[in-house]
């Protein structure tokens, strides 16, 4: 019998000899991945979604996208005899007479948190190491599509079962669409086909989240795959690591191994929160009715950032006219998706422009080695994350005995505080860590041996930091900068010769100045004296101060230690 990788090679070696031009498949299954736990977040996206097509598959045989009214008679008795939608109706028969139905809605809503979940931290991981910079500022976009599709996907299929929940998010984006300007209420009308609820908008959604937006996602995330392949995976630097080569693993067998693995895991996960924790039991609730008013009720995390700036927001209006401008509707329904989006979508192309960078990279930064990078992200991350907390202001008020009036003022403020705040603390750290970094190569690694000098003074042996690790930290890359000052012969450089060209080099010095240096100067040996017990006792800060770093021009190498 054929080993599986022999039987692997003859299956590729006959396609290839039918379909493949100059062994294609074959070149390809050798392909070289690189290897760092944070580039399984990606994947995590990956197997949730392909756990929610199947999942979701099942769940398209029993339920019923229609709004027409029926008598409940299935076997949850609290409701028999309630008037309902079918679609409500069908989503309790599919959680409690169809058999292991029950199961893979919960899979299905479990693995949606997962899906949305996992891109948004593959994302930040994305943001942290600069792996959007040149060549894959497309993919970056890319990634952007989906998580917006994915953000629609999971609105869509929340409001399926037409239970009170789905009801209170679809009056809601109802509301929201209302108080767009001008077009609102044909948009509303359009989207529901009539006055709310209707009879419509159920068989809509139910389109949209089976058919439509599953289909633009997987051919976007294929998309998105097959870029990531063509321009290769960023690698972290470390030895034997440069922009021009890929040490890592071949796709065959060692990534596919770990991803098959990793896939089933992922699944395990899924399947045991969906076994023991218990997620939108819709049959609690019973059905929507507009009258009804629904407190406590919480839309899934990934929706929460909008329903807690709705929260924030005062209740200003403009009337116009005899026109409305709902404020307090339109900028949180807008505000934080637009800024979130907006500048993460431009992130790139700005930093390229404030920096000139125009330069390829193929490694990963370490988020210490661009702390305004770092910083603004934590920043956004604080921004998200309040606005998050606030969604659930009525809970924080109910559960610690806060008045919910201070909930919201607390938000009012904290919303404009807090993530000028986390930037600087981010901003610091980042420059600590880098200092330590800086240590470690000039002094090395605290060894925990304590030796006596003749002189009687004892000190701390310092081992020198591995070679893995040493390379690891000089693989940091200087950020460029825009030259401000004038050459030799009293003349601006040509980007800084205008009022933007200043302001440009002004960020420019802002985004990459501050800067501690590495002592890459040291010989192994001088290196191995301290591992001998030189002094080490050298106050790091004083010995690297943060400089300020003259200067690069423009689209030039930032002349890093690779
Ligand atoms: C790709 C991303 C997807 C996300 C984020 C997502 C999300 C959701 C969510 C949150 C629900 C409500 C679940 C509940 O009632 O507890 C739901 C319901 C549903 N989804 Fe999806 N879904 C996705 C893909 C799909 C696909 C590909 C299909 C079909 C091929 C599908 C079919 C359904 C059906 C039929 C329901 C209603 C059943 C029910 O709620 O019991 N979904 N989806
Ligand atoms: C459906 C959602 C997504 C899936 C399934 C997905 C999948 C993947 C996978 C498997 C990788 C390679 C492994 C890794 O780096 O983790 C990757 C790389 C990448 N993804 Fe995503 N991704 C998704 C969403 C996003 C989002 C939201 C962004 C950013 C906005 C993004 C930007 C990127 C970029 C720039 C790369 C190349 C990274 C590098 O070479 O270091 N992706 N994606």
């Amino acid at each position: 019998m054929k080993t599986a990788p022999k039987l692997i090679a003859g299956v590729s070696t006959f396609l290839d000899d039918r379909i493949g031009p100059g062994g294609f498949l074959k070149r390809n299954l050798r392909k070289i991945f690189p290897d760092h736990w944070s580039f399984l977040l990606g994947e995590i996206a990956l197997y949730s979604f392909i756990i929610l097509l199947l999942t979701g598959t099942f769940l398209t045989f029993w339920f019923k996208p229609s709004m027409g009214e029926v008598v409940y008679s299935g076997s949850y008795q609290p409701l028999v005899g309630v008037r309902m939608s079918e679609a409500y109706a069908s989503a309790l028969n599919i959680s409690f007479d169809v058999r292991g139905g029950l199961l893979i809605r919960q899979i299905h809503h479990w693995a949606a948190l997962l899906f949305v979940a996992g891109m948004t931290v593959h994302m930040l991981r994305v943001f942290f190491t600069g792996a959007y910079r040149k060549p894959r500022e497309l993919n970056w976009l890319i990634g952007l599509g989906l998580l917006t599709l994915a953000l629609l996907e999971g609105l869509t299929g929340y409001s399926l079962p037409d239970d009170l929940l789905s009801g209170a998010g679809l009056r809601i984006t109802q509301g929201v669409i209302l108080g767009i300007p001008v077009v609102g209420t044909y948009l509303a009308f359009l989207l529901f086909g009539g006055e709310f609820p209707g009879h419509d908008i159920i068989p809509r959604f139910f389109t949209i989240h089976i058919l439509l937006i599953p289909g633009i996602l997987l051919a976007l995330i294929s998309a998105h795959l097959v870029l990531m392949w063509v321009q290769k995976h960023t690698q972290m630097p470390g030895t034997g690591r440069t922009e021009k080569n890929v040490v890592g693993g071949p796709f065959y067998p060692s990534f596919m191994a770990k991803s098959g693995a990793f896939f089933l895991f992922t699944f395990a996960v899924i399947a045991l929160l969906a076994t023991f924790a218990q997620i939108n039991p819709i049959w609690l609730f019973g059905p929507y009715t507009p009258a009804a008013i629904s407190a406590g009720s919480q839309p899934d995390f990934y929706m929460g950032f909008l329903e807690g700036s709705l929260r924030l927001m005062p209740s200003w209006e403009i009337n116009f006219l005899g026109h409305t401008l709902s404020l307090s509707v339109l900028i949180p329904a807008l505000l934080p998706m637009g800024v979130i989006l907006t500048g993460l979508a431009v992130y790139p192309f700005v930093e390229q422009w404030v920096t000139g960078d125009r330069r390829e990279h193929h490694f990963a930064d370490r988020p210490r080695d661009n702390p305004v990078r770092t910083g603004i992200g934590f920043a956004g991350i604080t921004f998200y994350g309040l606005l998050w907390l606030l969604g659930a202001n009525d809970e924080i008020s109910a559960n610690f005995h806060i008045s919910l009036y201070l909930t919201t003022i607390f938000g009012r403020f904290a919303i404009f505080i807090g993530p000028a705040l986390a930037f600087v603390v981010a901003y610091r750290i980042c420059i600590g860590l880098q200092r330590r970094d800086a240590e470690m190569l000039s002094h090395g690694v605290e060894s925990g041996v304590i030796k006596r000098l003749p002189n009687g003074e004892y000190i701390e042996v310092h081992t020198p930091a591995t070679q893995d690790i040493a390379d690891h930290i000089r693989g940091k890359e200087e950020i460029p900068i825009i030259e401000s000052g004038v050459d030799g012969d009293g003349i601006p450089p040509k980007e800084t010769r205008t009022a933007l060209g200043r302001l440009r080099a002004k960020v420019s010095e802002a985004y990459g100045t501050d800067h501690v240096p590495l002592e890459e100067e040291r010989s192994h040996d001088e290196r191995a004296a301290i591992g001998a017990g030189d002094d080490v006792h050298a106050d790091a800060g004083e010995r690297n101060p943060i400089t300020r770093r003259r200067r690069q021009r423009s689209g030039r190498p930032g002349g890093g230690a690779r």
